[in-house]
């Protein structure tokens, strides 16, 4: 079957398996050839085919609800609804979504890009189907990573309490993007291999080969070890009817569990085993998480194909500054919620085992433990992507600012990211801090000021301190002997000083300060001189600066890459309204809108940050 040619689920409710696995075939090589282009989520999505084409045979979309968990795993279910033919355009601006996306389908009932919200989602739409007297199947389809989320765990308890009919898929590859952490993970590994069990059933059978008489009494008494060692209890005693461990890549065993689990009445759980990367050698034999979700590559030999750049990682700038502190002070410990990699933390954790933690998908438990450390003299450094330390706001206010204890909070993709679109834009952290009374946010404007705000923020001890740093790679490369030097907290610098200044511009980060260099550049052939300072200190913000900047130009502007309300330009704003000062300001950001995917240049144009446009801005502020 052409994948073009399939336009509903319902064209393959005919299938056999046989055709099945033809088609599903025919999906592992579509998939790792787009993908080769667009970048994506190949190792993921490449584990889930049989699956999702299991789920879409047996289950009757949209009128049966599938909710992929993160929906980064949800290529083959877009394959299947239609849009095979828009996958060139895969995360590319204006293109097709990486997670499901409503108003891209109506088979897309629950949109996701964040970890653990699928059993939520689900019970919302199992109760609402109950309520109304409707019936349909509730399917949340979640991986061993995902399911150890805080969220998913508080379903699970009211899903089990209240009984409520559904299906939950749980799709266990072993690996979250690296391989997989947690209790939970362990208790899935005796699941996979019932270690304990196959052995007890070994020992009983070769005793039992001498005394065939004892096979009934033997048979009863291993059904009943396995019910102890089976962990499948945590389910069962949770009120779940587990179902498993099936082989997630068998049609005919899903099959069987699928058609087992709609017979069941109230919730039951089928326990997929599936293999990461799958029919995809260089993704299946990935046991660090590159091919979890990546740019273009080379299909043949695995090679990532990277973007030139002159400076290292944003990522390994900060981690590498973090480890050579914690290499001199044990009391500095690195946490990360399931991110090792993405957050340039495994050279960390090779190097100080015993200083660093992946807490798994725990967003919240990562700044609470951090709290605890801080408590009692520790000196935790949170590595936090800016749009996942949304799901440990009250954690930060309540656990870490309140108490004003000394965690530091490394806020990575801060601004926008591009291909993972709405749900991953850094955009709304700054808002989000900056109304804490006691936390420092700062952001560098180059590699080098990233290792003197490192160092800053290692020898700070009044509080908690964040420093923002954005996905990518820095323009500037880091020159060995440079010796950092700390920042006085709350203070900025001139970029750009002229005498006769006509407008001041105040922004921050390396990619903002350049656009700003640019804009002046391009007003000088207006005569028009712009001063611009470097606001690396969002929070506080340099009331001295501010002070000069106000009586210096009437004219300033605030350009950000983050949400308007509540960023630097509202904390000037405020600055200016309680000062009584006349100043006039413009402040250019990211209004009240959600920015979705596609390459971070021409998003930033869409929001009106380009530097021809500030620059006519400018320019009309100054004729209004
Ligand atoms: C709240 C949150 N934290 C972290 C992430 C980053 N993340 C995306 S997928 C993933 C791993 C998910 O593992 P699993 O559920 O097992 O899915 P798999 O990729 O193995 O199919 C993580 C940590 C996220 N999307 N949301
Ligand atoms: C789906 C998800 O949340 C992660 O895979 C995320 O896409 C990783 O982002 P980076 O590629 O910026 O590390
Ligand atoms: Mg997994």
């Amino acid at each position: 079957m052409e994948l073009q040619k399939i336009n509903s689920p319902k064209m393959i409710k005919q299938l056999t398996n046989k055709e099945l696995e033809i088609l599903a075939k025919d999906i592992r090589k579509f998939l790792i050839e787009t993908c080769a282009v667009t970048g994506g989520h190949i190792g993921a999505n490449l584990g889930v085919v049989e699956l999702t084409l299991a789920l879409h045979k047996h289950f009757d979309s949209p009128t049966d609800k599938l909710l992929f968990d993160v929906g980064h795993q949800a290529y083959i279910h877009k394959i299947l609804t239609g849009r095979s033919d828009a996958f060139h355009s895969l995360r590319q601006y204006k293109g097709l979504c990486g997670f499901p996306k409503r108003n891209e389908s109506e088979h897309d009932v629950w949109e996701a890009g964040h970890s653990s919200t699928s059993l939520s989602g689900a019970m919302g739409m199992a109760k609402a189907r109950d309520i109304m007297g409707e019936n349909y199947h509730v399917v949340p389809i979640i991986g061993d990573g995902a399911i150890t989320g805080g969220m998913a765990l508080e379903a699970l308890n009211h899903i089990g309490h209240d009984q409520t009919n559904m299906t939950i898929i749980l799709n266990d590859n072993e690996m979250s993007i690296a391989p997989n952490v947690g209790a939970m993970h362990n208790m899935f590994t005796r699941l996979r291999t019932n270690a304990h069990y196959n052995r007890f059933k070994n020992d009983v059978d070769g005793v039992l080969s001498q005394f065939p008489m004892m096979r009934k009494t033997a048979d009863r008494m291993k059904d009943s070890v396995k019910y102890f060692v089976m962990d499948g209890i945590f389910f069962e005693e949770l009120g779940l009817q587990y179902i498993g461990p099936i082989d997630g890549h068998s049609f005919e065993e899903l099959e069987e569990a699928i058609e087992l689990s709609k017979k069941t009445k109230g919730p039951s759980i089928i326990h997929v085993i599936t293999k990461k990367g799958k029919g995809f050698k260089h993704a299946e034999d990935d046991m660090i998480g590159t091919w979890h979700g990546l740019g273009p590559y080379k299909i043949e030999t695995g090679e990532v194909i990277k973007s030139e750049s002159v400076g290292k990682s944003w990522g390994s700038i900060i981690s590498d500054e973090l480890l050579k502190y914690a290499s001199e002070d044990r009391r500095i410990v690195a946490i990360t919620p399931a991110m090792p990699v993405g957050s340039k933390l495994t050279k960390f954790q090779q190097e100080l085992p015993d200083q660093f933690f992946d807490v798994g998908i725990a967003e919240q438990h990562a700044i609470t433990m951090a709290a605890g450390l801080a408590a009692v003299g520790m000196k935790p450094f949170v590595a936090i992507y800016s749009t996942f330390l949304q799901r440990a706001y009250d954690q930060l206010l309540h656990d870490v600012d309140r108490m004003k204890l000394n965690v530091i909070v490394g806020i990575d993709r801060a601004g926008l990211v591009g291909a993972d679109g709405e749900t991953h834009q850094g955009v709304f952290d700054i808002s989000i801090v900056a109304g804490l009374p006691n936390t420092v946010i700062m952001m560098p404007k180059d590699a080098f000021e990233a290792q003197d705000l490192m160092k800053t923020a290692i020898e700070y001890n009044e509080g908690p301190i964040a420093i923002r740093y954005p996905r990518g790679n820095s323009l500037t490369s880091v020159a060995q002997d440079y010796v950092p030097s700390r920042v006085e907290i709350g203070t900025w610098d001139y970029i750009v000083e002229d005498v006769n200044s006509d407008v001041t511009i105040i922004t921050y980060s390396e990619s903002m300060i350049h656009m700003a260099i640019e804009v002046s550049q391009l007003l000088k052939q207006d005569n028009i001189s712009i001063d611009i300072v470097n606001a690396r200190f969002i929070k506080p913000i340099d009331k001295t600066m501010m002070q000069t900047i106000t009586r210096k130009t009437k004219n300033i502007v605030v350009i950000e890459e983050v949400i308007k309300h509540g960023g630097l330009g509202s904390i000037v704003a405020n600055y200016i309204v309680d000062h009584r000062l006349s100043n006039v300001l413009d402040r250019i950001g990211i209004d009240d809108v959600y920015i979705e995917h596609g390459d971070v240049p021409k998003l930033l144009s869409d929001i009106g940050i380009s530097s021809e446009q500030i620059a006519a801005q400018i320019k009309k502020m100054m004729n209004d």
